[in-house]
């Protein structure tokens, strides 16, 4: 579904990405794990046509990410970190504007109520999404992300902030859609949240610099910490600490 041959941006003389090669195969959950500032969000944007790369190729569902950037926009979800709910407007009117905008045919009410269904927001359709906590409204964004049935879904930090009901949820809607068949893509601060993950890639300034399944990660890195089950913040941090970095970045 994805695949990136070493994808550079640079924003005038600074490296935001630099050489970043990753596949990621169908109905796979792979998480982008990084401190801030570590090139996670630009990569996404990369990846969903709406920046193009420096230098480096890549293809999304097939599409070529420098030159067939609005096929790709078209094809799949993504849910930013600064979504855009209307505030005015209930749970379904967002969704149905949503629907609109996707572009979705025919049966706009059937699916508007399975999606509602899907994250369990059929109670609060008519409630104006002003009135909505904070994790009800994002359930609603990841509801409107995943409105067209997008075979591929990129979520930038979806659950930052969210409480552990809203995470619970939204982790048993990734784990469902994946199992038919969707591949997610997601950036995650939580680390319980990045285990969940098939694979992952740890970013660091730029570059990967550790990538693979979960329990290979473990398994390579337990000699070195001398642990048999490293966590995944540990082995970034050793990470960090091999390179020179400073003690105490957060992984996130
Ligand atoms: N349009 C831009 N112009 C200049 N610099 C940029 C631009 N976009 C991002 N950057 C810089 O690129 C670096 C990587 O940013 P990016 O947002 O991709 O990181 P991130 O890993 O997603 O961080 P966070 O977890 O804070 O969202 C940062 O130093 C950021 O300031």
């Amino acid at each position: 579904m994805i695949r990136l041959e070493e994808v550079t941006k640079k924003f005038g003389d600074f490296t935001a990405v630099d050489g970043v090669t990753l596949s990621v195969g169908k109905g796979e959950i792979y998480g982008l794990l990084g401190a801030n500032g570590a090139g996670k969000t630009t990569l996404i944007r990369m990846m969903c046509g709406i920046l193009s790369p420096t230098s480096g190729k890549g293809t999304v569902m097939g599409w070529d990410i420098s030159r067939e950037q609005s096929r790709i926009q078209e094809r799949i979800g993504y849910m930013s970190q600064k979504f855009s709910l209307y505030p005015d407007l209930t749970v379904e009117e967002n969704l149905r504007f949503y629907a609109d905008l996707y572009h979705i045919q025919g049966h706009v009410k059937k699916r508007v109520a399975e999606v509602l269904a899907e994250w369990n927001l059929t109670e609060w359709r008519s409630t104006r999404v002003s009135a909505l906590a904070g994790g009800w409204r994002q359930r609603v964004a990841f509801a409107s992300a995943t409105l067209h049935a997008p075979p591929l879904l990129f979520l930038d930090e979806p659950t930052s902030g969210a409480d552990p009901a809203t995470r619970r949820a939204f982790w048993d809607g990734l784990y469902r859609l994946a199992e038919g068949g969707t591949t997610i893509l997601v950036t995650t601060h939580y680390m319980d949240e990045a285990e969940r993950c098939d694979r992952v890639a740890m970013m660091l300034r730029g570059k990967v610099a550790a990538e693979g399944r979960v329990t290979d990660l473990r398994r390579e890195y337990a000699g070195v910490l001398n642990k048999p089950r490293p966590t995944l913040e540990e082995i970034f941090h050793h990470i960090i600490r091999g390179r020179g970095e400073k003690h105490g970045q957060k992984l996130g």
